[in-house]
Parts: C-alpha cells; structure tokens; sequence
C-alpha cells in the first residue's frame, strides 16, 4: 500500500451539525419510521441514526466543491446523499437505488422535508449510466459493493474532471490491493484515502479523480460487474 491517508478537518463539522440539526434530526425521525416499512438503514432509533449514520455522512462534506452535481447510488434511505442535500443547498443530488419500495419511502422523506435540490431514480447503477453518460460532477456511494465494482459504476456518469467517492470502514484497503494502479483503464487517478472517526470507529473516504474517459467499455450489463470483475 503506496498511498498515505489524510484526515478530514473535522472542525466545521460542529458548525454544519448546529445549523442543520433541527432537518437532520427530522430526517433521522422519518427514517427511523421508514425502517419499520422497507428496512433501509439498520437501527430504528433516531438518536442512533444520527451519531452513527447521519454523522459519518457529514463527514466527508468538507471535501465537496460548491454548486456540483451529485449522484448517489445505493442511497438505501438516502445516505449519503440526503444528508449533504439537507445542508448543502448549492449541490444537487440525485439518489439512486434499484429497489422500488426505498425509492417509494425516499420520495416522501424529500417531500416531507421540503427538498428542492434531491431527485429519486429508481434504476440499477449499470442500467441508469446508460442513460446519463459524464452527467455528474461527483459519484458517492456507502455500503454498496467492493471498492473496485464501484469504480466501474461511477466511472460513466462522471466527467472527465470530475471525481468519486466511497465509503469504506478498514476492508476498503484489502479491497484495494486487488486492483490498485489499474484504475486509469477506468478513467481514475489521484487516489486519496481520507480517515476520519465516528461513535469510536476509525472510517475513511477513498476518492479518486476522472481524468481521462474509460479504457474499457462502460457501462456493462446488470450483474456482470460482480461476475467479471474489470480488475481480474
Ligand atoms: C447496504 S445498503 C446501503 C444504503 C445506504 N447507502 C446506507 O449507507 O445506509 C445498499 C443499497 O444499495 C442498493 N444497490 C445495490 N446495488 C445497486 C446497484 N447496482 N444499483 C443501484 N442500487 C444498488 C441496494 O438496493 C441497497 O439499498
């Protein structure tokens, strides 16, 4: 492993959660009722959405630019994108999940919470790139799938300039081996590893930049991702 990580700077993040606590808190309510329904993030309590959850999603907000265009995909109950909608009025976000009933429960999470800068899709990351090549500034994902499957989903929708980002916990490196110096068949270079720490846990942020278009033909059909890895 070659690249060292960077902390993220953690001290806006008492501002950030001061100014939007009263929506946060609201938005870890309704997906506490939401779980009871359609199962989208672990716990049911509000409280515990917000320190472990809501939280770790805030992190990562110090490293998005202004006015960019954001795809989420996997939101689940919308994390991470949600939660930098809700505090972030500059940035657009469009969550993406391919299971109908969370798409059907994020869409009255915005409503309920008066978000004009979120839009639900409800499509699979292979399918939905088709369909909006080189269209965002910056792909997210947390908790979805290996770091390297995730490359090959953000890699279409993202321009060239523009950059992605994942969530991972300590795996996100042994995922890493398995494919790092190959990224730049994908379009990704600059590698950046960010930790940070939430509710006692050490995280990080893995985020690469599109550089040039993909090598290899992107999007591929549903399911092949896994089945073939790029990488192998
Ligand atoms: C474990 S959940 C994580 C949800 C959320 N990101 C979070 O941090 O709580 C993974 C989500 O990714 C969605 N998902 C998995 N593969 C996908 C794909 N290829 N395209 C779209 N959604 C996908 C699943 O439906 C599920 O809601």
């Amino acid at each position: 492993m070659k690249v060292m990580t960077k902390e993220v700077a953690s001290d806006i993040l008492e501002g950030i959660i001061n100014a939007n606590r009263d929506k946060l808190m609201d938005y870890a309510k309704l997906l506490g009722l939401a779980n009871s329904r359609a199962r989208l993030t672990g716990p049911a309590d509000p409280k515990c959405i917000f320190d472990e959850h809501i939280v770790d999603c805030l992190a990562a907000l110090p490293l998005i630019p202004f006015n960019v265009r954001i795809v989420d995909i996997g939101t689940g109950g919308g994390l991470p994108g949600l939660v930098w909608a809700v505090c972030r009025s500059d940035v657009f976000v469009d969550l993406l999940d391919s299971v109908r009933k969370k798409c059907l429960v994020l869409e009255e999470m915005v409503r309920s919470l008066n978000l004009e800068n979120v839009r639900v899709h409800c499509s699979r990351a292979e399918e939905f790139a088709s369909l909006n090549n080189g269209l965002y500034d910056l792909a997210a994902a947390r908790a979805v799938s290996h770091l390297g499957i995730l490359l090959e989903y953000f890699s279409p929708l993202v321009r060239r300039g523009g950059s992605c980002m994942a969530f991972k916990g300590p795996k996100g490196f042994e995922e890493l081996e398995e494919f790092e110096g190959k990224e730049e068949k994908l379009g990704w270079s600059g590698l950046e590893i960010w930790s940070y720490e939430v509710a006692g846990k050490k995280l990080y942020l893995f985020t690469w930049k599109k550089v040039k278009d993909a090598q290899i033909s992107v999007p591929r059909r549903v399911g092949i991702p896994e089945r073939r890895p790029w990488w192998r």
